[in-house]
């Protein structure tokens, strides 16, 4: 347990009603912050009742050399202190404390690592997970935040500092280091959106082996030391072939807990949907991304359905269908970077909420959504052995099957196996990091990388 507080300290003070652990620096290559803090629905309460204890407590058990003194520490701050609530309600003295203490029942914390945690999607994505619109309003969260340097250490501190001073009742741990085999530590979900962006002239083979070595270093991370039915979202590109790497170097975890962020292209695709209809878009359903991320991606209007009915029998223009609904999705990314000067991070980070709430809320009877998930067995025909998005359903319990009921028409298929055939050359560039052959044998040429993320 590289960050938790390794040995429980007398409280300060024999009547303080606060057990206050000093953070163990406990790291080995990397640094590590811990936050935890008293949180709960009536947290306010919690810190009224405690606050002149905690001030107390931190000021004589803070370490020296903290708070910005110049050199490095481990912890910062509150972030060096854990507080124990069980205590808290143990020694309360005030009847108005215990009672409060009392009626609180609080589910397990669940335990979320999120890479890239300083870059721009996360920027929007950790306080959507911190406020509970994800896991919900009463399931309090810890997240550990990987970045990718020691120069990137001090940017995660920042947004530490950002995470605290937000007092979100349901964050009750915030950790942060550079090495996935600490952070990683029995995580319940693990977010992975750092990668590398694509340098000028870089090659998208280039940056297959480039990112490739980043997530085989992460999926060994997450085979050594999560929780062994860990959920896991590659978001950082290419996706699809960054999961499979990923997968395949966790042999320990359920391939079936892998999947490739394709959510933001369902959302492009209803949103173009609507727009094309004229209705809100809550009216569209059914809408599967097939394939890659990337601009070989299949947005199927063939199952999709626009306030129940099929799309086709409300939208009349085959031609638009056909030839713009799939161009006008994939390059959706490269016109938002156009005018606004940046690439689409807040509608990523609402797209990975929209991913998890589909894997632990059920999913809507006779709807679906799409997730690049591991091909084995599928009932489609599409090569097994790759990652690919397809549609799904869930029971609400984090794992989800596949949708059956699809018509798959030859318009539909001749593109699917463009997307498999690509995701397959994918597969071969990447061979040396998923343990099929030494030597890279890569023929991917075309730039399918979607506009607006490289
Ligand atoms: N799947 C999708 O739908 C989708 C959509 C948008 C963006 N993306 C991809 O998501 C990724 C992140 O996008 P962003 O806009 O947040 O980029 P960003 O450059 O703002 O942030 C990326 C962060 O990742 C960090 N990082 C790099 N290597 C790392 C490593 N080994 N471990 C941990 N962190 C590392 C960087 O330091 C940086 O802070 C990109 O690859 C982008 O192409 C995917």
């Amino acid at each position: 347990m590289a960050f938790m507080a390794a040995a429980a300290t007398a409280p300060s003070s024999s009547s303080s009603p606060l057990q206050l652990h000093k953070h163990a620096a406990a790291r080995r290559s990397a640094p590590a912050l811990l936050l935890r803090r008293p949180r709960s629905r009536s947290h306010r309460n919690h810190l009224v009742c405690s606050l002149d204890a905690t001030k107390q407590a931190v000021q004589e058990e803070r370490p020296a050399a903290v708070n910005g003194v110049a050199g490095r520490t481990d912890c910062y701050g509150v972030f060096c202190t854990t507080y124990d609530l069980r205590a808290v309600g143990a020694r309360w003295r005030t009847d108005w404390c215990k009672r409060d203490e009392e009626t609180k029942t609080w589910k397990k914390v669940v335990s979320v690592a999120v890479s890239g945690a300083a870059g721009m999607i996360s920027n929007h994505l950790l306080f959507k997970l911190a406020s509970g619109q994800v896991f919900g309003p009463d399931q309090p969260i810890a997240l550990k935040l990987l970045g990718s340097s020691q120069r990137s250490f001090q940017k995660l501190e920042g947004v530490a500092m950002e995470l605290e001073d937000s007092l979100y009742p349901l964050l009750r741990e915030v950790s942060i280091g550079i090495d996935p085999y600490e952070v990683f530590q029995d995580v319940e979900w693990a977010l992975l959106i750092g990668a590398k962006p694509r340098g000028p002239g870089m090659e998208r083979a280039d940056l297959l082996n480039i990112n490739g070595h980043i997530f085989a270093q992460q999926g060994k991370a997450l085979n050594a030391v999560a929780s062994r039915n860990v959920k896991v979202l590659v978001v950082g590109n290419p996706c699809n072939t960054n999961a499979l790497i990923c997968l395949k170097n966790a042999p320990d975890i359920p391939s079936k807990n892998f999947h490739a962020l394709t959510r933001l292209d369902e959302n492009r695709a209803k949103c173009q949907l609507a727009l094309k209809a004229s209705v809100f878009y809550d009216k569209i359903s059914n809408m599967t991304i097939w394939g890659n991320h990337s601009t070989t991606q299949v947005p199927d209007f063939v199952n999709a359905r626009i306030d129940g009915k099929p799309a086709r029998q409300v939208i009349r223009d085959t031609k638009w269908l056909h030839e713009e609904f799939t161009k006008t999705v994939q390059k959706r990314g490269g016109e938002l970077i156009q005018k606004r000067g940046r690439s689409s991070a807040p509608s990523t980070a609402v797209s990975i909420v929209d991913a998890i709430r589909s894997l632990v809320t059920p999913t809507p009877e006779g709807d679906w959504f799409s997730s690049g998930v591991y091909t084995n067995g599928n009932p489609y025909g599409i090569a097994e052995d790759i990652v690919f998005s397809m549609p799904c359903r869930s029971k609400g319990d984090g794992d989800y099957e596949l949708v059956t009921d699809v018509t798959i028409d030859d318009f539909l298929w001749e593109r699917i196996k463009k997307s498999e055939a690509e995701l397959l050359a994918e597969k071969r560039c990447v061979g040396h990091l998923i343990g099929e052959g030494e030597e890279e044998l890569c023929e991917v040429t075309e730039d399918t990388m979607l506009p607006g993320e490289q």
